[in-house]
């Protein structure tokens, strides 16, 4: 997949004087960053700490390994938030997005793929990459790559302070040249289970304390072990999907008094003690522990991932009291996931409790649910607008770290990582996409741009509409009438995704 003439200029040595980008961790925005800076024409060195040191939810050495669903949610551009990202990523050369695409499995309309197929095909294409090195290592601090750290904690008193000096085409740079510093750049692209080393030596370096907190995995159940004398197979509304499939999902269905005793057991269940640690530490709000969402009231989970609405029972031929959904998670269709069942129930409990859904009274679980950390930054703080560190900016996040939440999230976030260490290592000038983008209005959450100074709560977050600058609505369709609530809702959607992607044109014609 590497652009024509890459290996022929590589062999003719047109890069060998040009030191590489480092690039750490090879998940989802660590793949995606080197191949930015690779296929710009930027040697890069990546290390990946995996299969010597493991972490808590990674089972394999593969690069962009998916740790628990195997979905990048919507792939429809023009009425989802996600969906636009995805056509964003695709228009800049995504190697997360090109590797989905044969991986593809059913999951209506949403883009879910063979979790082994879509690793081994990033994995293949980074391999084969001539201006790629791959280092199985884990880097055990910030400093490890870097030959010497400033004053950080006064750049933290003073955030930009450090900013005219280490800007490539700035005032400083000629100060920099000379003490041989200007040319190292490293992109930490270490993910929600940052190795604790390289936790530590980061919390060290900007003085902040709050890097952890976590969330959860869902199970996965063999195919063959769902009992389909009561389960059935449709998408919520008869949504079709991408081959006309418009049976997606599996249903489980359950009755008021099944959904009541299945609610007490939730709430009765041994759950996995906090570690000291990780007390008084906030859960991400979009993957709440169902049993978490249990304790909030009787009827939360029907009205969240138990909702049984746009389904029918062909039993009874109507509406169940509350739906497990599961989902398929490889190409297969041998494994589904528990829709939105991640947990932190003991595994012992987890069987028992999840065997009392209708139909899946023998499942057998190829994985149980898990608890696991997430390791996260005080970006708006923290880093500059190219996602540099602004207290030592030869050093760029990447990925979840920064505080985005999702596959796709983090993956863009790697992505542009590249694009902004490449676009310096070239001496090029580079602005970050604009705010009415997907990928800019992502950048704008994560440093700052929505939160005033910097200052408040920061917390990771998925893409969505509400990061977007406002748009007016329109106030009628094409075919002259008044358009109400939730067709105005749409309207505006597509509207601000049009603009999306119209900016985003003009903003990679003028780079
Ligand atoms: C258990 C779990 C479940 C999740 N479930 C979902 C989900 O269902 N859907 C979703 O959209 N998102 C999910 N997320 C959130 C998130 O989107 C993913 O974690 C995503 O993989 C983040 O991408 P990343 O590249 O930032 O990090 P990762 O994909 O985790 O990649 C980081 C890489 O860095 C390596 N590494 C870490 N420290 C070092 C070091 N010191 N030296 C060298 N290498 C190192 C790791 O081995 C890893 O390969 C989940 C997260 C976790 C932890």
């Amino acid at each position: 997949m590497a652009p024509r003439g890459l290996k022929d200029r590589h062999r003719r040595g047109m890069w060998s004087e040009m030191k590489p980008v480092h690039v750490v961790g090879g998940g989802l925005a660590g793949s995606e960053a080197a191949w930015a800076l690779a296929n710009a024409g930027v040697p890069v060195v990546l290390h990946e700490m995996r299969p010597l040191v493991k972490t808590d939810a990674h089972h394999t050495e593969k690069f962009a390994e998916l740790v628990c669903s195997n979905s990048f949610r919507s792939d429809d551009w023009r009425g989802n938030a996600v969906g636009l990202l995805h056509e964003e990523m695709r228009r800049l050369g995504s190697l997360v997005m090109a590797s989905a695409g044969p991986a593809q499995v059913p999951a209506g309309s949403a883009l879910a793929v063979d979790r082994d197929v879509f690793s081994d095909a990033v994995t293949a294409a980074l391999v084969a990459h001539p201006l790629i090195t791959v280092e199985r290592e884990e880097i055990k601090s910030l400093d490890q790559l870097l030959s010497v750290i400033p004053d950080a904690r006064s750049a933290i008193r003073d955030p930009g302070a450090n900013d005219a000096l280490y800007d490539p085409l700035g005032p400083g740079s000629t100060a920099l040249r000379a003490s041989g510093r200007d040319d190292e750049s490293i992109i930490f692209a270490t993910g929600p289970l940052t190795s604790p080393s390289l936790a530590d030596s980061i919390r060290n370096l900007t003085g902040e304390d709050s890097l952890a907190f976590f969330d959860a995995i869902a199970p996965i159940v063999h195919a063959d072990s769902i009992d389909f004398d009561i389960a059935w197979k449709q998408s919520r509304y008869d949504k079709e999907g991408p081959g006309g499939d418009k049976a997606a999902y599996v249903n489980c269905p359950m009755d008021e008094v099944q959904y009541v005793a299945f609610i007490n057991a939730l709430n009765a269940g041994a759950k996995t003690e906090f570690k000291e640690w990780e007390k008084n530490t906030p859960y991400f709000e979009g993957c709440l522990p169902i049993e978490v969402m249990a304790e909030r009231g009787l009827d939360t989970l029907r009205f969240g991932p138990m909702k049984p609405v746009g389904l029918l029972d062909p039993r009874v031929g109507k509406r169940a009291h509350a739906v497990v959904q599961l989902r398929q998670d490889n190409k297969l269709g041998t494994l589904f996931n528990i829709v939105g069942f991640q947990t932190k129930l003991k595994y012992g409990a987890q069987e028992e409790i999840f065997r009392m859904i209708p139909g899946l009274q023998n499942a057998r679980f190829a994985r149980l649910g898990g608890i696991h950390r997430n390791t996260f930054l005080n970006s708006p703080k923290l880093l500059d607008g190219t996602l540099r560190l602004r207290a030592e900016p030869r050093v760029r996040f990447a990925g979840q770290v920064t505080g985005v939440e999702g596959y796709v999230e983090s993956a863009a976030m790697g992505m542009m990582a590249g694009r902004f260490a490449a676009a310096e290592r070239l001496g090029r000038a580079i602005e970050p996409p604009p705010a009415t983008t997907a990928l800019g209005a992502l950048i704008a959450h994560v440093t700052g741009g929505h939160i005033a100074g910097g200052k408040g709560s920061f917390q990771p977050m998925n893409v969505n509409f509400g990061l977007f600058p406002e748009i007016a609505a329109p106030t009628h369709g094409a075919d002259g009438k008044k358009l109400k609530g939730e067709e105005r809702g749409r309207a505006k959607k597509l509207a601000m995704a049009e603009r999306a992607l119209q900016d985003l044109n003009s903003w990679l014609t003028a780079a």
